[in-house]
């Protein structure tokens, strides 16, 4: 499988009254096609910091300081107005937090799914119509339903049609940023469920962004770990669920319940990320760190491939000259 998204040392700041905030630091991590990459970490640790400096949608007093994002070899950051104004929704589609929320009340939601094909695809409105049915049948949604509003769904079918109106022109990527967030557990797992098989079915790339833990490691072919701005572990999810390296990743693999293995002993991590204005010299997650060492103040670990596939960042995979 080859890439189709690599993003490759991004980093983004907000300016605040004390200084800037690095959300983003020196990130780096490719998208395959077809697969579901999922981004992970605690609230505040940059993720959504992440998927609107893809887009280039960062807004003051946010700004992406250096970095590149390359989809199809055209620099995102980089590129004019008008080219990247064709690639958002064209080729990466965003189902953003509460999705279901996203819907104009005051049109059907096949007007809205009709509205954003006839904005970026040249067709006609009966085409748009037809694409509008099958994208609501590929939903699980009665193609007859293009005439209600959105007030006349429930929940788990806002969420759906969310998901078809990102797909309505066919993306290469789609960015999911918590998007089955206020659903509850089963209608969230039906949606999970189908956006997994339609990734598959349809070959779909997908960032899949959360900071649920048993989610992710359930649909995701690998994941990506941040902490504090930085993605400290990165690899498959079978590497991170037997072999994860950095104690952060460890840490929350502990804290996460298994229902499988209800005597599991679940233990949380303790501390608190830190302000990302003034972090920890280092690794970040020195302060927090059960196998602290000295040095870990001295340099901020760089992602290294420790293995085929699985990145890690921290001094402990860094080879006996630091030990
Ligand atoms: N407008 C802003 N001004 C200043 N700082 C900001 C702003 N937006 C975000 N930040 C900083 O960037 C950090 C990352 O925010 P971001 O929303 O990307 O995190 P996240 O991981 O997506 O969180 P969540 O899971 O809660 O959505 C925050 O901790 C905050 O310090």
């Amino acid at each position: 499988m080859g890439d189709i998204l690599t993003v490759k040392n991004l980093t983004t700041h907000y300016t605040t009254p004390d200084g800037p905030a690095e959300a983003a630091g020196d990130v780096s991590f490719t998208v395959k096609k077809g697969e579901m990459l999922g981004l992970i970490g605690e609230s505040g640790c940059g993720k959504s910091t992440i998927a609107s400096s893809i887009l280039r949608l960062i807004e003051y007093p946010g700004k992406i300081v250096s970095g590149e994002v390359i989809l199809d070899g055209i620099d995102l950051i980089r590129a004019k107005d008008k080219e990247l104004e064709k690639i958002r929704w064209k080729d990466i589609a965003v189902i953003p937090q509460s999705a279901m929320n996203s819907l104009n009340p005051v049109y059907t939601v096949g007007d809205q799914i009709i509205e954003s094909i006839l904005l970026h695809e040249d067709v006609t409105k009966k085409e748009a119509l037809e694409r509008t049915k099958n994208l609501l049948e590929l939903v699980g949604i009665d193609k007859g339903r293009w005439k209600s509003y959105p007030h006349e769904f429930s929940g788990g079918m806002k969420q759906r049609v969310a998901i078809a109106m990102a797909l309505s022109c066919n993306p290469k990527l789609i960015i999911s940023d918590e998007s089955t967030t206020g659903l509850d557990v089963l209608t969230q797992a039906q949606v999970i469920a189908l956006m997994k098989d339609l990734q598959e079915r349809l070959d779909l790339s997908i960032i899949m962004i959360s900071h649920d833990l048993p989610l992710v490691t359930s649909i995701c072919d690998r994941i990506a770990i941040m902490y504090a701005g930085k993605i400290i572990e990165w690899a498959s999810t079978k590497e991170i669920l037997e072999d994860a390296r950095h104690p952060y990743s460890q840490g929350l693999l502990n804290a996460t319940p298994d229902l499988l293995n209800p005597d599991k002993e679940v233990t949380s991590i303790p501390g608190s990320v830190p302000n990302l204005v003034h972090p920890p010299s280092g690794c970040r997650f020195r302060d927090r760190c059960q196998f602290v060492m000295e040095s870990c103040a001295e340099k901020i670990p760089p992602l290294l491939e420790i293995k085929e596939g699985h990145h890690v960042a921290c001094i402990l995979e860094e080879g006996d000259d630091n030990e």
